[in-house]
């Protein structure tokens, strides 16, 4: 095996794959940072969550709101539903693994608060049921997926955003997203300082 050709496949794919994204998505991320900054500005917060990859995504997004990216800013109000292993398993053991997320967001979701909905195939159950309830909360949910963006799309109302990676691999779509959270915390740096 060519090891060496195979690792420039991936960094190829995965160079073409966020060339493709800048295209469909610069707009609706830069829609996503107003929206997420104007939550924030009125005492809102913002709620993370996904599994496996994504579990990660939302731990290092509200990590960066919460201490900070690359400016000095006051800290920022975000959780990530992931965390919490005595919450995960009680609610997965007592009732359904799909909804471990959905009962935290009714525990601490509020009209105004923005959930960060994370899953590459649109079709986690815990996740799609977590946007259910930010809905009856009358939060907004900012949708990152991939692929056709799954059943997530579907639910998606006029107040919500979506960004869904133009690409079929996981990996591939797992690696806009991160790009994504750095783009969106860089936003909401810059139209909280004012940077021009
Ligand atoms: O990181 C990876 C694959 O790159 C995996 O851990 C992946 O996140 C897991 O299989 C997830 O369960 C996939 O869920 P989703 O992205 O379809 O919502
Ligand atoms: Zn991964």
């Amino acid at each position: 095996m060519d090891l060496i050709s195979r690792i420039t496949d991936q960094f190829e794919q995965s160079i073409a794959t966020k060339r493709a994204s800048l295209e469909v998505l610069a707009a609706p991320l830069a829609h996503a940072v107003d929206v997420m900054t104007g939550s924030l500005m009125n005492n809102g917060k913002i709620l993370a969550c996904g599994n496996g990859g994504s579990a990660a995504d939302a731990q290092h997004f509200a990590a960066e709101l919460v201490n900070r990216f690359e400016m000095e800013r006051p800290p920022l109000a975000a959780i990530a539903l992931t965390t919490d292993s005595s919450t995960i398993t009680s609610i997965a053991n007592d009732y359904a693994y799909d909804q471990i997320f959905a009962k935290q967001v009714a525990a601490l979701g509020h009209p105004g608060d923005v959930l960060l909905a994370i899953s590459t195939s649109g079709n986690s159950p815990n996740v799609i049921e977590a946007m259910k309830v930010a809905h009856e909360r009358e939060m907004t949910v900012i949708a990152l997926t991939g692929k056709s963006g799954g059943r997530m799309a579907e639910l998606l109302g006029p107040e919500d955003v979506h960004l869904c990676v133009p690409a079929e691999r996981t990996a591939r779509i797992q690696e806009v997203h991160l790009l994504i959270l750095h783009c969106l915390c860089d936003g909401i740096d810059c139209l909280l300082l004012g940077v021009e």
